[in-house]
C-alpha cells in the first residue's frame, strides 16, 4: 500500500482523534491501559497545533488519514517534543510510523531544533525499542526537562516505572540544505491616520500585535548567486514577490557573490490586513543576513525592510510594538496574553487604494499609548472605507460583531475578535459561516522569528 505525508488540516482533527482512539487499544491488558483508556486526546491542543504547522498525516491511497505525528511546541530552547504518533492497526508494520517520524525529525532539524524528546513505555516493541532504532537513546528522567511530563504521568496514574524519556539528537543543517523560517501574521490592534508626508505616505499610529501563526519560509544557499523562487505563489510573478525582493535588495547591499532558493508555504491571506508579504519578506532579510554571515545588525535589516514595505521593519524587529511615522518608529509593547479570531472573508483588499480614497480620514486626533491601553482608543480609520467598498468585508465584520467588539486588521480584509481563551476563541471559530475561514491565533510579545533565529545560530545549546 502507499502513502503520502502532508501537514494536517484543521478539518482532520476528528480523524485524528480517532485514530489515536484507536491506536490506543494495543495496549489492553497492559499495566497503562487504565491510565491511556481513561485519557484521550485533547481535540483543541491538536487543532491549535495544527494551526502552527506542528502535525503531518499520513494518507492513504483513498487520501484519508491513517496515521499522523504532533510535535510539541518548543518545550526548551533548541529542543522539541513528540506528543503523539499513531498509526491506524489495520496500517500497523508498514513503515508508515517510521516514515512520520522520519518526517517530523526532517522538519525539526530544518526548523534549527538540535534536539527531538519523547516519553515512552520501555517494554513495548513498538514504543521504546521502535525509538532506538531510530537514533532515539534513553536519557536521565529526573532531568528537570522531563519534571512536567512526570508529574502529568502522576496525575494520571501512569506507571513510571515503565516509562522512560528518550532523545534524538539533531546536527545542524549544513550549508546548501533547507532550512525552515517562521513568518508570522501581525493585526493592528487599532488605526488611526494622524497626517500626510510630503512624499504621499501617511502618518498613522497604531499597535502591531504580532501572532504565533504565519506563514513558513524555506532557504536554501545557493554558491552561484542565484536568487530563485523554488515554488511561486499563485498571482505574483516571481520579480514581484517580495520574498525575491528581499533576497535581492540584501545580496546588492552587502554586495555577496552568495544567492538562495526560496520557497513559501502561504497560510497568511493574502491582501489580508495581516501583513503575509511584509512578514515573509522581512524574515527573508533576518535568515540570509545569517545563512550568508552578514552580520548585519537589526537597525540595518529594519531600514532595508522599509525600503520594501512600511510594515516590513516592526517584523524585522520582532516585537509587538506602539508605532509611529509610516509604521517604522516602534515602542515594543507587553501586552496581555490574548486569543484572536481572525476571520478571512475571502476578499483581498488594495492597500494603496485605501490610502488613496477620498472619505478616509487622514487628520485625526493623536492617541497616546495609555489611552489604548485603557481600551478607549479601538478604532480603525479604514474600517469605515472597506466596508463601504467591500460588502463581504463588511458581512464578516458584522458577524463577528456578533460575539464582542470586532476589528479590522490594517486595511482589511480580515476582521478579529479578541478574547480571553484559546478554547472560547475556537469555539467562536467553530461557528464560523462557510463563506468565510476562520483562524485561532495567540498573540506573542516576540516574534517566532526571533526565537527561530536563535536556534539556528545555536546561540542556546540543546542542553
Ligand atoms: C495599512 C497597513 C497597517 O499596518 O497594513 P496592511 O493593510 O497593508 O497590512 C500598513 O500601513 C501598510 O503597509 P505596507 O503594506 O507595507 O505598505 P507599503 O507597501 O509600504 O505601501 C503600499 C501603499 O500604501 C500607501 N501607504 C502605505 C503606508 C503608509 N503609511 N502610507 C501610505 O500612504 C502608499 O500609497 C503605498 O504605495
Ligand atoms: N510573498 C508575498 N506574499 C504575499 N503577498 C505578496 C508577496 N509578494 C508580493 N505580494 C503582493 O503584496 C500584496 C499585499 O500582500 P499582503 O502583505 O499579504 O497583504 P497586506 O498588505 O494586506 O497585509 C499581495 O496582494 C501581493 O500582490
Amino acid at each position: 500500500m502507499s502513502f503520502s505525508i502532508a501537514r494536517a488540516e484543521p478539518g482532520q482533527v476528528e480523524a485524528l482523534c480517532a485514530i489515536e482512539r484507536k491506536a490506543v487499544h494495543l495496549f489492553r491488558g497492559h499495566p497503562a491501559w487504565t491510565s491511556y483508556a481513561a485519557l484521550s486526546m485533547p481535540p483543541e491542543q491538536l487543532l491549535q497545533a495544527i494551526s502552527r504547522g506542528l502535525v503531518w498525516v499520513a494518507l492513504g491511497e483513498a487520501g484519508d488519514p491513517v496515521g499522523f505525528v504532533w510535535l510539541d511546541a518548543e518545550l526548551e530552547p533548541g529542543a522539541i517534543g513528540i506528543a503523539e504518533i499513531d498509526v491506524l492497526p489495520l496500517y500497523g508494520r508498514r513503515g508508515i510510523g517510521a516514515a512520520l517520524l522520519e518526517h517530523a525529525c526532517a522538519w525539526a532539524r530544518s526548523a534549527g531544533y538540535r534536539r527531538v524528546d519523547l516519553g515512552t513505555l520501555a517494554d513495548v516493541p513498538w514504543n521504546a525499542p521502535f525509538y532506538a532504532k531510530h537514533g532515539f537513546v534513553v536519557v536521565d528522567k529526573h532531568d528537570p526537562a522531563f519534571a512536567f511530563a512526570r508529574q502529568r504521568d502522576r496525575e494520571n496514574g501512569f506507571p513510571d516505572t515503565l516509562r522512560v524519556f528518550m532523545s534524538r539528537p539533531l546536527t545542524p543543517p549544513a550549508s546548501g540544505e533547507w532550512t525552515v523560517w517562521p513568518a508570522p501574521a501581525k493585526l493592528n490592534l487599532f488605526l488611526r491616520i494622524v497626517g500626510r508626508r510630503a512624499d504621499g505616505y501617511h502618518e498613522l499610529q497604531t499597535v502591531f500585535r504580532l501572532l504565533d501563526w504565519g506563514d513558513e519560509v524555506r532557504l536554501r544557499v545557493r554558491d552561484d548567486g542565484e536568487i530563485r523562487r523554488a515554488r511561486g505563489i499563485p498571482g505574483v510573478a516571481e520579480a514581484d514577490d517580495l520574498v525575491v525582493r528581499a533576497a535581492r535588495l540584501l545580496q546588492r547591499h552587502a554586495a555577496t557573490k552568495l544567492g538562495a532558493d526560496i520557497e513559501v508555504d502561504k497560510r497568511i491571506p493574502m491582501g489580508g490586513g495581516l501583513g503575509g508579504g511584509s512578514s515573509d519578506a522581512a524574515t527573508v532579510l533576518v535568515a540570509l543576513n545569517q545563512l550568508w554571515r552578514l552580520g548585519l545588525d537589526e537597525d540595518a535589516l529594519a531600514e532595508l525592510g522599509r525600503q520594501l514595505g512600511a510594515d516590513v521593519p516592526v517584523f524585522v524587529r520582532g516585537r509587538s510594538a506602539w508605532a509611529e511615522g509610516v509604521g517604522e518608529q516602534l515602542t515594543p509593547l507587553a501586552l496581555p496574553p490574548r486569543h484572536y479570531v481572525v476571520l478571512d472573508p475571502h476578499e483581498a483588499v488594495p492597500t494603496a487604494a485605501l490610502f488613496q480614497a477620498s472619505e478616509l480620514t487622514r487628520n485625526a486626533p493623536r492617541a497616546t499609548i495609555s489611552s489604548f491601553a485603557s481600551g478607549e482608543t479601538t478604532e480603525n480609520a479604514f474600517a469605515p472605507v472597506a466596508c463601504a467598498r467591500h460588502p463581504r468585508v463588511a458581512a464578516a465584520l458584522d458577524w463577528l460583531d456578533g460575539f464582542g467588539q470586532a476589528r479590522l486588521s490594517g486595511s482589511g480584509g480580515c476582521v478579529f475578535l479578541e478574547l480571553r481563551s484559546m478554547e472560547r476563541a475556537q469555539a467562536v471559530a467553530r461557528q464560523c459561516p462557510v463563506a468565510f475561514t476562520a483562524h485561532v491565533a495567540g498573540g506573542v510579545d516576540v516574534s517566532p522569528l526571533l526565537s527561530s533565529l536563535k536556534r539556528h545560530a545555536g546561540a542556546v545549546p540543546a542542553d
